[in-house]
């Protein structure tokens, strides 16, 4: 069992196991003073950031030192380093963790609190202090986000060994997705099957619409209660967000994050029998019984999961990549244009439950906030749901600091067209500072 409070002089670590990442900051509280909920002001103050990119392919490291008044100033900034040490997401915190110690001298006894993502929180829809109920409830629930809960659990534990002094909390994605009405998170089966087992969207990416709601709702200086948006989180996991009125309508995964839009190694929704006719052996089942081969639940997650997406078909993960070398490679047109076309099933559909009702489309995630070829394909063909972008603004973006920026024409009431800077750690970390529950 873990000691449930910490002094509010302890430093906040948050962690963001992504699919193809390790996302890390750290942070000190603005103040003292048990913050206020208030969304104009931040409770926590960024001191480091560093991120462990492409893990299963080629990991780059970065870091980056953001407070000086806490750590030198001689410290080095790293910018995508090679991290040959690295080979999953424990390794990938080990790496972070000596580079802490070693170039900086924090004291891991300071950190106080570590907070983690967890994909699928299933039942629990409030941040959780890691007992061994609850590392087992979210292990369990590691078959309804293959790609996720498991590496989050391996670094839970590597924290655990290393960060003695540090409560470990979980916070879910499911979280923001609670909201969505019954008749929208229901599947047409069986209720009584679905009841049992737990058959329903969740949806995911919730600490990152969370955060987002608030950066867009402050930058339209709107109330979040009264923000309708629709969000495109396109990471190497991607999906899209109806919200309005400051909660998730629908969203585009679904009891796992497979479903939706297609991603770097996932299929996105297919038509749910495909699978049975993926191999040639399996497609014979039902006309004759000698030839079947089942396609076992396991194997057919595997195939959705991790042998499909782009890496399936242009052999790259990388969506930079399978964007600038489209005009060229027919099979990255290919990829390129079926993600262009899936996004618009999304955003059509969801201007249309939102009743026109929409403050911004915003871009965010990897691609989303990288990809300029791939914002100007999307909004191009929104222009008839009165979404104009500005090229100018939008080939602009990259590398650019704030937070929230305009991409779109905005002089004869056209809607608003953002880029978001995601920040699903700031996320954990502000509701961490917010939470008397978590400090003396
Ligand atoms: N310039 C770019 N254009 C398009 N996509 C990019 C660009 N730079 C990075 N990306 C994509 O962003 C992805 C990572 O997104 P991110 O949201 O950080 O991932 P994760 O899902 O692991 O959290 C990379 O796999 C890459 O495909
Ligand atoms: C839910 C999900 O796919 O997350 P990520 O994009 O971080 O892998
Ligand atoms: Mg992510």
């Amino acid at each position: 069992m873990q000691d449930r409070r910490s002094p509010r002089i302890g430093l906040i670590l948050s962690l963001n196991s992504g699919s193809s990442s390790l996302k890390i900051s750290l942070y000190r509280l603005s103040s003292a003073q048990p913050p206020v909920e208030d969304h104009q002001l931040n409770p926590v103050s960024l001191i480091i950031t560093s991120s462990i990119s492409s893990i299963s392919s080629t990991p780059a490291f970065s870091f980056s030192v953001v407070d000086t008044s806490l750590v030198s100033s001689t410290v080095r900034d790293v910018n995508n380093e090679p991290a040959s040490d690295v080979h999953d997401h424990s390794t990938a915190f080990a790496h972070f963790l000596n580079y802490l110690e070693k170039e900086t001298g924090v004291d891991r006894q300071r950190i106080t609190q570590a907070c983690h993502r967890i994909v699928h929180g299933g039942d629990y829809y409030k941040p959780e202090i890691l007992t061994e109920e609850s590392y087992h409830y979210i292990e369990r629930l590691s078959d309804l986000a293959p790609l996720h809960n498991g590496t989050a659990l391996s670094v839970i534990e590597a924290c655990i060994t290393h960060l003695p002094r540090a409560n470990s909390i979980a916070y879910f994605d499911t979280t923001f997705h609670r909201a969505i009405p019954a008749h929208i998170a229901s599947c047409a089966i069986d209720q009584e099957v679905a009841n049992k087992k737990g058959l329903k969207k969740y949806g995911f990416h919730g600490l990152s619409y969370g955060y987002i709601l608030r950066a867009v709702s402050r930058y339209l200086e709107k109330n979040p209660s009264e923000t309708n948006l629709i969000v495109m989180h396109l990471g190497s996991g991607a999906s899209v967000c109806a919200i309005q009125n400051g909660q998730s309508l629908d969203t585009s995964m679904g009891l796992t994050p497979v479903s939706g839009l297609p991603g770097a190694t996932r299929s996105g929704a297919l038509d749910a029998t495909l699978i049975f006719h993926y191999t040639h052996r399996a497609g014979r089942i039902s006309h004759d019984k000698s030839l079947a081969t089942p396609v076992g639940v396991t194997e057919a997650e595997n195939i959705l999961n991790t042998k499909s997406g782009w890496s399936a078909m242009t052999g790259t993960t990388d969506f930079g990549v399978v964007t600038s070398q489209r005009s060229t490679d027919s099979k990255s047109a290919l990829a390129f244009d079926l993600f262009v076309d899936r996004i618009l099933d999304y955003v059509g559909a969801y201007y249309v439950k939102l009743g026109a009702r929409v403050d911004a489309l915003v871009f965010s995630g990897g691609i989303g906030e990288c990809g300029a070829e791939l914002r100007e394909a999307v909004v191009e063909r929104c222009a008839c749901i009165g979404f104009v972008l500005d090229r100018a603004k939008n080939n602009s973006v990259d590398g650019v600091e704030g937070k929230v920026v305009e991409i779109g024409v905005k002089e004869k009431g056209e809607k608003r067209v953002l880029v978001c800077r995601t920040d699903e750690q700031l996320e954990m970390a502000r509701q961490c500072a917010l939470n008397p529950e978590f400090w003396e």
